[in-house]
């Protein structure tokens, strides 16, 4: 019999259809639009992966100034959001939503008439870790961040430190990586050069180690359209062009060759970077070039255990082990990083934590 299309009459004058979605638990997962940027995409990739790949249900949510809104309007336009919601489902809230931590804390509050409702919060970023002004701010977010039943976290570090500033959730998923479900041509092997790619945007967001870049021994390639800037002028620096898509970016990294720099020399981020984990180490491990990166950040070992790159403590210590490295070895590095990166071009890092999330929600 298909139930589907039948209405079943159970009680009074409830059809079987309306409360279908009752007996159904769905999985629901936010999404955030009008945002570009590495943070925006994060969001996109992860809820198209959720619903391309385990049906779960998307709840739009549009970046705006959120001051702008009176109460009313604010509880209408949340009621559009949640409208798809029912008494015993799981949301997924990817966070922050950047709309600030008042309308993440009105968001979520907005579900608590939900009978059985769990909330599994994947933190993609923590803005007081991010910048230094926000600091202050730490204490509230984890106040936020424990009213989750579970909580996805970028990695171990990460974990252990809000735990010491006061984090409770009993339940917590590591995410490790960014994927980057990228198409690239995986029969040209990257060349062995000593170069180092920068994908970030540099013109935008000057970083001082590119404009202090000295060295005559290694390249170093930025993701800028050739132009004339005065800090790259006498210097040992390529302009690789800037690119919209990802796909087009990760080519273009491995026709470049070499490796993939992660770097920052803000000590805030430095310090963000041992606990977070970034974009970048995914677009550079998808192209399938080594990489790069400070022996501190949260991935440092997996980036050694797997020979996909140098962790090193310094850019000269890095500038150093380009130059004494033989052809050979970065050629089985860049083996090692292109089977690696099945798991990235596949999207399995945010498959692992979208179906561990929920399995150790209920399960556990
Ligand atoms: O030509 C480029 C260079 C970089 N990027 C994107 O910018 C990200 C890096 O940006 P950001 O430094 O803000 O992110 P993080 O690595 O810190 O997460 C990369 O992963 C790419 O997705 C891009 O779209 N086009």
């Amino acid at each position: 019999m298909n139930q589907g299309s039948v209405i079943y009459t159970i009680s009074g004058n409830r059809s079987w259809k309306e409360v279908e979605g009752n007996i159904i638990m769905k999985v629901h997962i936010t999404n955030l639009y009008g945002m570009g940027g590495a943070a925006g995409n994060a969001q996109q990739m992860t809820a198209g992966i959720a619903q391309k790949e385990f049906n779960y249900h998307e709840l739009g949510i549009y970046k705006y100034p959120m001051n702008s809104d009176t109460p009313d309007m604010l509880r209408t336009r949340l009621d559009g959001i949640v409208a798809s919601v029912s008494h015993g489902d799981i949301v997924i809230f990817q966070l922050p939503t950047w709309n600030g931590i008042r309308f993440d804390e009105v968001f979520e509050e907005h579900f608590r008439g939900y009978r059985g409702l769990k909330k599994i919060f994947f933190i993609h970023d923590v803005p007081p870790l991010m910048e230094k002004k926000l600091f202050g701010e730490l204490e509230r977010y984890i106040a936020f961040y424990n009213r989750a039943d579970l909580i996805i976290l970028p990695s171990r570090n990460m974990a252990e430190y809000l735990q010491a500033k006061g984090l409770t959730v009993k339940k917590i998923v590591i995410q490790r990586m960014w994927d980057a479900p990228v198409d690239i041509d995986l029969t040209k092997m990257p060349k062995f050069r000593k170069r180092m790619n920068f994908a970030a945007n540099v013109v935008m967001y000057p970083r001082p180690f590119v404009q202090n870049w000295n060295s005559d021994r290694v390249e170093l390639a930025v993701t800028a359209e050739p132009g004339n800037y005065a800090w790259a002028d006498h210097k040992n620096i390529h302009f690789l062009g800037w690119f919209e898509n990802e796909s087009a970016l990760a080519y273009a990294l491995r026709k470049s060759g070499g490796f993939g720099l992660l770097w920052h020399d803000d000590p805030v981020w430095i310090e963000y970077m041992k606990r977070n984990a970034c974009c970048k180490l995914g677009t550079y491990l998808a192209s399938g070039i080594p990489v790069i990166v400070h022996s501190s950040i949260a991935e440092a070992d997996t980036i050694r255990r797997k020979n996909l790159g140098l962790a090193v403590d310094s850019l000269d210590e890095a500038v150093n082990q380009v130059e004494q490295m033989t052809e050979d070895q970065y050629n089985r590095m860049a083996q090692d990083v292109d089977s690696f990166g099945n798991l990235i071009r596949q999207g399995f890092f945010a498959k692992k934590l979208l179906t561990d999330a929920v399995f150790q929600l209920l399960y556990d």
